[in-house]
């Protein structure tokens, strides 16, 4: 029987999971199964698809959170894995902490330290971590493997990971973890196939979906990001704040009298596009609306988006190029095409026919930094990185 990874990634508003053949002790690059749920916010989807047709199409009025979507994703993959001995289950897990720097097989005692974290990740980390769960009650002889959106940051240096706090408590782990890392690991790795002398290069990598973050690369290595201990920070996102003054938290809680779960969910799950427009928390919905409110939300991603490039290029010492992924970056002209012109003042110039294709280079040839379109696959390092730690385990027996 064949040998295949199964994948797992739960994001903010979609779950995504792959399975991946092993053929003849090789790893394929392209998964023979991809089934996802999109729109866990709004309205929600299934879709399964394989060698690229799509094989099933659900619609959800609602369902009970991401612990019952993925439920129902692992009861549709199933039947499609039976052809395959699963050598793997791979997980995206949001948050490492201190604990993690690197992809590990997970034991009750790390998933233990992980759950410890939850409150650092409220919405991916016990969605993560129920994946898992799910998972061993499925497969209990399958190894089960954990990669971390933050072990990739552990490059940047430490000052970057500072914040202006009292010593102890950056010694106690309040720093700057940073996120998307699966993201960032894919896109770095991509880099020598579009840009000469990548390596020398100084990139920046906009991972815009329903979470949001950008990462400054240097010879292919994170030195800085936006998102910091939680997934709250940086770029506002779907429902997510991004940047605030501290201040505003100690005014909800003292002045205001919110309590602690009260704040969290206005920062979570009530800010953001959401929160700005009053309309929603997608992209494409507030594109397609006309309200005055829905284009300031637009605004302020943008803005916000110009000001992080900025500060990353300063922490790079200037700018090569810019690489656009994730849900927006990859199909949104519109904001792409807006991010790119506010930082003209870079020497971008946009090519307006490139980037409506929304597929590699969309900056005109020249002296100036260039910018892209490259579509993310988190799915694919998770599926590496299980692969790498079951074959060391194998050659340990
Ligand atoms: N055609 C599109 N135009 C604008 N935005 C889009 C489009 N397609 C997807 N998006 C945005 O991408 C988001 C999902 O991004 P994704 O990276 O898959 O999110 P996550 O992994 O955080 O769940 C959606 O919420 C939506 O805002
Ligand atoms: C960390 C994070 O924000 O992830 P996502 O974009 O998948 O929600
Ligand atoms: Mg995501």
């Amino acid at each position: 029987m064949t040998e295949a990874i199964l994948t797992l990634n739960t994001g903010s508003s979609s779950i995504k999971a792959a399975l991946y053949p092993l053929e003849t002790g090789a790893m394929a690059g392209t998964p023979s199964v991809r089934a996802t749920v999109s729109g866990l916010d709004s309205e929600p989807v299934l879709r399964v698809m394989r060698a690229g047709s799509t094989l099933a199409e659900e619609r959800f009025e609602a369902l009970r959170g991401p612990g019952q979507a993925v439920e129902i994703l692992l009861d549709r993959l199933m039947p499609l894995t039976e052809e395959y001995a699963l050598a793997a289950c791979g997980h995206r897990i949001v948050h490492g902490g201190r604990s993690f720097s690197g992809p590990v097989v997970l034991d009750d005692a790390s998933i233990a330290t992980l759950t410890s974290l939850s409150s650092l990740a409220p919405g991916h980390q016990p969605e993560n971590l129920g994946g898992v769960k799910a998972a061993r009650l499925r497969w209990p002889s399958v190894p089960q493997t954990a990669s971390f959106d933050t072990a990739f940051h552990a490059t940047c240096p430490a000052i970057a990971r500072y914040y202006g706090l009292p010593r102890e408590m950056l010694e106690d782990g309040i720093i700057r973890y940073g996120f998307h890392g699966l993201s960032y690991d894919y896109i770095a790795g991509t880099l020598p196939a579009f840009l000469e002398e990548w390596d020398r290069h100084r990139v920046i990598v906009a991972h815009l979906g329903s979470g949001a973050s950008m990462c400054a690369l240097k010879n292919g290595a994170s030195i800085a990001t936006t998102m910091g201990f939680t997934a709250l920070d940086g770029l506002p996102m779907g429902t997510r704040c991004g940047d605030i003054d501290p201040g505003v938290l100690l005014y909800l809680l003292e002045e205001k009298g919110l309590t602690p779960a009260q704040i969290s969910d206005c920062l979570y799950r009530r800010s953001g596009l959401l929160g700005l427009s009053g309309i929603s928390s997608d992209m494409r919905e507030l594109e397609a609306s006309d309200a005055p409110q829905g284009r300031e939300a637009i605004d302020y991603f943008v803005y916000r988006c110009g000001r992080e490039i900025g500060s990353l290029t300063a922490a790079l010492g200037g700018l090569d190029a810019l690489v656009f992924t994730g849900g927006i970056g990859q199909n949104s002209a519109l904001v792409r095409g807006r991010i790119v012109t506010e930082a003209g003042w870079l020497g971008f110039v946009l090519d307006d026919r490139a980037n409506n294709a929304g597929n590699g280079r969309i900056t005109a040839a020249g002296n100036g930094p260039s910018a892209w379109v490259v579509p993310t696959d988190e799915e694919l390092v998770i599926a590496r990185q299980a692969w790498q730690l079951v074959s060391e385990q194998d050659s340990k027996s």
